[in-house]
């Protein structure tokens, strides 16, 4: 069985809770454990999280959930490109898949509940890597 890692940001918990379920959903549907989530405040406080994770030997793979609103400025888009950055960093340098499913930016807040089932996609991807990526020589 494969087992999952899967952080969940905490803020916007209204829609990320709902995430946080299509995640769980998404990984019984397919037969996978969630075997640990870290909840972190934010979308920002993601990386550590999925590090911390993906270093644990039963861990296969890690996927990510967050939202992230637009506000006044466009601290949404820093926020979102230091997270996406820094994971796809954690990814390589931990050789673990770690999937992608924060919304955001530039989306209000009514675009962010159409989007919830991006937290099942990032379960999804996070499962196919790891059945299709090859075992390292
Ligand atoms: N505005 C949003 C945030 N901001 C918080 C940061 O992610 C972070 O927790 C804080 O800066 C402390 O390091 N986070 C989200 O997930 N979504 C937002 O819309
Ligand atoms: C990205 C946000 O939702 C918020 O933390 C920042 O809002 P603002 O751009 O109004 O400072």
């Amino acid at each position: 069985m494969t087992t999952l890692g899967l952080v969940v940001a905490q803020f916007n918990r209204p829609i990320t809770e709902q995430m946080e379920q299509e995640a769980l959903e998404a990984a019984h549907a397919a037969g996978a454990e969630v075997s640990e989530t870290v909840h972190v405040p934010g979308v920002y406080d993601a990386p550590l999280a999925a590090d911390r994770l993906a270093r644990l030997p039963e861990i296969d793979a890690v996927a990510v959930v967050g939202s992230v609103i637009t506000g006044d400025t466009d601290h949404d888009q820093v926020i979102t490109d230091a997270a996406a950055q820094r994971l796809a960093d954690v990814s390589l340098e931990r050789d673990t898949p770690v999937t992608l499913g924060v919304t955001g930016p530039g989306m209000s807040a009514a675009e962010a509940r159409e989007r919830v089932e991006n937290a099942a996609k990032a379960v999804d991807g996070a499962l196919d890597l790891v059945s299709e990526l090859p075992d390292p020589q």
